[in-house]
């Protein structure tokens, strides 16, 4: 609680993605119904497939099954319009609610009462800038007479934006379904994420804001930048990736002109494996911080040729390899700290000579988890005072073992030039909803490793 104050007198950025996350509650018999009306053959050829993308109702059948099978939290990106009905024919939501890493972040810290959130999200509809909660902390950049104004992303939106809608399926442990004569029962609870990809939505800072950003970034501690998954390989007007990552590469540095602030970059899944070579290859050099999950962090070590390693972390989630993994990305991408989320655990890689000790590292772990297992239990995190509600969940059942395979980790691989850190994760039972826990547990230890680095004079 002590370090939540602190965090909270920080003044942070975060942009770009925003959207609407509409949320279905899987049930066993919804999914059934799926895979009879695709029949169970059918399906499972589709899975061995593997489709990258959505194209048709089946891929996603394939894909969402997929999921549920190894309980792991992935999202595809869905690239056929005219699948809209499909979906809305065969499903009802049950919420509508903040999506992206930066809505859900910037809310998250406007509740927390964070002393300044700045956010930006290129597309702003009526209907998304509602979805940003009414606190006087949270700002939205825009430019008057040739200045940089802020005000509240309420009243900031723009008549005409273009409006993303991706589709949540939350899936519990324990759902059982069959497919063809296989029982399948999900293991973890989790999200499925359906993401809308489409040209309209672009990840960039608009021209006009651009010159801007060190200003902006000499108003703030601290930056968080997501939604690089959004960008697309090949656009209709000819502009590519390229084109868009020397922009969000200019963004990064200009951020970084007036004031060496530090940046935190929330991965999220990039199924296309080109574009996810080249998001890492051109942001991670220039961050400080990283933020992934356990699928994302193997999918990242596939990119980069560590295949077998990969492969490993996804099947059996160990505690050395993931180790292992992030002691190679720190090295190879030369970042200040990297914090890899997974169900049972929480973990930071430094280097050795990172200002924090290991208990300091800890602490901000700490925070992370206690704030995700808030949101856990209440859905959402209205003000700092729910803090409480994330310290009464108990560590999940395997804390322990984490905490003894951690040791054996260390002691088998070399570990004197890293500072390692773990700690088990508070897991609540039934989650009221799952997605946006990672984004809520990086912005957490983001925001209180700066809180820590201040303290120090690091900052
Ligand atoms: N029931 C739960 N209670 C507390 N924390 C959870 C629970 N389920 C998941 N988490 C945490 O949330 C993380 C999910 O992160 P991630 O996959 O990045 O989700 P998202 O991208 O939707 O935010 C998990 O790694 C785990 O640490
Ligand atoms: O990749 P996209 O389409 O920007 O979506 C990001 C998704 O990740 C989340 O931010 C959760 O991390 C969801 O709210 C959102 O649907
Ligand atoms: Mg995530």
């Amino acid at each position: 609680m002590e370090l939540l104050h602190k965090a909270r007198e920080l003044s942070i950025y975060t942009a770009y993605n925003t959207n609407v996350d509409a949320i279905v509650f899987l049930k066993g018999e919804t999914v059934q119904k799926l895979i009879d009306e695709f029949g169970a053959t059918a399906v499972r050829r589709r899975m061995e497939e593997y489709p990258r993308e959505i194209n048709e109702p089946i891929d996603f059948v394939a894909r969402l099954v997929h999921a549920l099978k190894t309980g792991k939290p992935m999202a595809v990106p869905l690239v056929n319009e005219e699948l809209h009905e499909w979906f809305d024919s065969h499903f009802k939501y049950d919420v509508e609610r903040m999506g992206g890493q930066a809505g859900i972040i910037a809310n998250l810290l406007a509740n927390l009462d964070f002393r300044r959130v700045i956010v930006y999200t290129p597309h702003l509809a009526k209907k998304q800038a509602r979805m940003f909660v009414d606190k006087p902390n949270l700002f939205y950049p825009i430019v008057e007479d040739r200045k940089l104004t802020f005000k509240h992303p309420r009243e900031a939106y723009r008549e005409g934006d273009p409006i993303k809608v991706n589709r949540i399926f939350e899936f519990r442990a324990g759902t059982t379904f069959k497919l063809g004569s296989e029982t399948i029962t999900v293991p973890f609870s989790g999200r499925f994420i359906v993401s809308a990809r489409f040209e309209s939505i672009k990840i960039h800072t608009k021209s006009e804001l651009r010159p801007f950003l060190p200003e902006i970034g000499g108003e703030v501690d601290g930056a968080i930048l997501s939604g690089y998954q959004g960008i697309k390989l090949r656009y209709s007007d000819g502009k590519d990736a390229n084109y868009y990552l020397k922009k969000a590469k200019e963004d990064i540095i200009l951020l970084k002109r007036k004031k060496d602030i530090k940046v935190h970059l929330e991965f999220a899944s990039i199924q296309n494996r080109e574009l996810r070579k080249k998001v890492i290859y051109n942001l991670f050099p220039l961050v400080d911080s990283v933020g992934m999950d356990e699928s994302e962090i193997a999918h990242i070590l596939n990119a980069l040729g560590y295949s077998k390693l990969s492969d490993r972390i996804f099947t059996y989630n160990r505690i050395e390899d993931t180790v292992l993994g992030g002691k190679i990305l720190i090295d190879e991408m030369n970042l200040e700290v990297l914090q890899i989320h997974t169900i049972y655990y929480i973990m930071y890689v430094t280097h050795a000579d990172n200002p924090l000790s290991e208990e300091e590292l800890m602490q901000s772990l700490e925070l992370a988890t206690t704030l995700a297992a808030t949101r856990a239990s209440l859905g959402d995190i209205k003000s700092p005072e729910d803090f409480k509600v994330g310290l009464k969940v108990p560590y999940n059942e395997r804390g322990e073992y984490v905490k003894l395979r951690f040791e054996e980790a260390k002691r088998k691989l070399r570990t004197r030039e890293y500072k390692v850190v773990i700690i088990p994760t508070r897991l609540v039972k039934n989650p009221v909803s799952t997605v946006g826990l990672g984004d809520t547990i990086s912005a957490g230890a983001f925001t209180s490793y700066l809180a820590l680095l201040k303290e120090k004079g690091e900052l």
